[in-house]
């Protein structure tokens, strides 16, 4: 797994790696730049020219050494020190010397040639010790990469692209725009979330000599981007002499007239993610249309009518006889009792419950109602969601969407799925996992249905929270990227990801 650190992490690191290894930082910094010079390599036309633009702190370091390395290699190349040269960190004056040992001084940023085709800009203004929006002479060579991007030029961005804040991946203006990032050691929050990770276009995490033990040294958040081998490997392996009994048996409370769809697709994408039986528990008006969609579907009546409310209370808990995990929300009819008959019924099971859509909503109301409950809980909110959870807009929920994932999830102890592009997995416990599947075609309405069925399936398999959710989401996601390989990021609706788990599956499954 992964580990996403932030920038006074990234330091802890680097001083455990020198006390604990007796790394020379020196040693680390031509590492990064030598891995930062084969990356600017590879973007190379025939030909090709190299800039490369030093800011004042160690990342300018590492543009300086990536320099020497690539003047070794015979390669064209320029470089140009940005800003107060006096400031110069002693790693990097040390590279700036070893650099004019090679025969190249640094230009004045203004007197540099055009770069265009084939040509690749080494970026190394700023990386993990940006402080505020880059001005004056800064803005002006971020501009002038931008304009060299636009004419042809590969960019490549050493650690963090420069404007890029590195913790919160919100960009400053001016903000550079990469085709590579070269991440030193550890990824960081700017190239796991948005915006910043569409930023750092194709990213490249290279080792440089800090070590995997030099994380046990770092406090705070603990942030991690989920693998597919984790996701993979949490699948529980189908027996030759299992029956549907092994698999477990799901309980769908979904779907309304209108939203008979919503239920089907969390029937459907629980059957094929792996559930032994599934029952979707609906209002009889909208039984028959749920179970029409698929002769696996089996059904049960809600007696009553109109919204779900406490009267619905025991014909649940009589449904839930003998299921192994609950998922309720999508489509469902809400009213002013929903959210306390979901708290009554969360009292009164053991097993594991995802609540989404409008189960979410319906807890809104009172959050209290989310403390009675007696099994492990998932909730899977979308921005909106979140947003009536939390009682804030989608925009503030948008702009810290870590903090308040993690915050919700300790706070009621429950395992939150915060949907969106990069979808955080946020567990109790305190640790935040960030999803890298999935893509924009995905913004379609049911794709979430059909996300809390696999999570329902998993569960109902014996995949504890919160891995149950992290591999999920892996999965939903992959399915999504390997159905727009064939559907086009346009074309993709919700339905295609019950073909697209099937592959992930089948995948998995080798
Ligand atoms: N950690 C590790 O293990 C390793 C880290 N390595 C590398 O070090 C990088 C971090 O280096 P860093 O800490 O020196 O910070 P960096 O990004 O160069 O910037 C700081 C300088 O910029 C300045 N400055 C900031 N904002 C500004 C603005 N808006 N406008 C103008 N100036 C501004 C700031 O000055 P001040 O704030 O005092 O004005 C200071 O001079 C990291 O990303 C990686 O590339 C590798 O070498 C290998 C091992
Ligand atoms: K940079």
């Amino acid at each position: 797994m992964q580990r996403v650190l932030t920038a006074v992490q990234m330091r802890e690191a680097e001083k455990a790696a020198q006390e604990q290894h007796g790394m020379p930082s020196g040693l680390l910094m031509e590492n990064a730049g030598r891995a930062l010079a084969e990356a600017a390599r590879s973007l190379a036309g025939p030909g090709g020219r190299f800039t490369v633009l030093c800011g004042p702190g160690n990342n300018g370091g590492d543009g300086l050494v990536a320099a020497r390395f690539l003047l070794e290699g015979g390669a064209r190349v320029v470089v140009s020190l940005v800003g107060d040269t006096g400031k110069l960190t002693p790693e990097a004056k040390r590279n700036l010397q070893a650099l004019e040992g090679f025969g190249e001084s640094p230009r004045a940023f203004e007197v540099l040639p055009e770069a265009g085709p084939g040509d690749v800009v080494v970026d190394a203004l700023f990386g993990t010790g940006l402080k505020r929006a880059p001005e004056g002479v800064f803005a002006d060579a971020i501009g002038t990469v931008a304009r060299w991007r636009r004419a042809g030029a590969k960019v490549v961005a050493a650690d963090v692209p420069s404007g890029l804040q590195s913790d919160t991946a919100e960009p400053f203006t001016p903000c550079v725009e990469a085709d590579v990032t070269v991440a030193f050691g550890f990824v960081k929050p700017a190239h796991e979330l948005e915006p910043g990770a569409s930023l750092c276009g194709d990213v490249r995490r290279v080792d440089i000599g800090l070590g995997g033990e030099s994380t046990r040294a770092v406090s705070g958040a603990e942030l991690f981007r989920v693998e597919e081998k984790d996701a993979r490997d949490a699948l529980p392996k189908r027996r030759a002499d299992s029956h549907k009994g092994t698999y477990g048996h799901v309980l769908v409370v979904a779907g309304s007239p209108g939203k008979t769809g919503a239920a089907a697709m969390v029937a459907l994408a629980a059957l094929r993610s792996g559930a032994g039986l599934v029952t979707v528990a609906t209002r009889a008006e909208a039984l028959p249309w749920v179970m029409a969609h698929s002769p696996e579907i089996m059904g049960v009546a809600l007696p009553g009518e109109g919204p779900l409310g406490k009267g619905d209370l025991e014909a649940l808990k009589a449904a839930l006889e003998g299921k192994d995990a609950l998922v309720m929300g999508p489509g469902i009819p809400r009213g002013p009792e929903t959210g306390a008959l979901i708290g009554d019924l969360l009292a009164s099971m053991e097993v594991p419950a995802v609540l989404d859509a409008d189960a979410l909503n319906a807890v809104a109301e009172d959050l209290k109602v989310l403390r009675q409950a007696k099994g492990p809980v998932l909730l899977t909110p979308h921005p909106g969601e979140m947003a009536r959870l939390w009682g804030r807009t989608t925009k503030d929920v948008q702009a810290h969407r870590v903090g308040v994932a993690l915050n919700m999830a300790t706070s009621l102890n429950v395992t939150v799925v915060l949907k969106g592009s990069r979808t955080l997995i946020a567990e109790a416990g305190g640790r935040v996992y960030i999803n890298p599947t999935g893509n924009a075609g995905m913004a379609t309405g049911g794709t979430g249905d059909v996300l809390s069925g696999v999570c329902g399936a998993l569960l109902a398999q014996g995949i504890p929270l919160p891995r149950a959710a992290r591999t999920a989401v892996y999965a939903h996601g992959l399915a999504g990227d390997l159905m727009a390989q064939q559907r086009g990021l346009m074309g993709l609706i919700a339905t295609d990801l019950l073909v697209g788990l099937g592959h992930v599956w089948t995948r998995w499954e080798r």
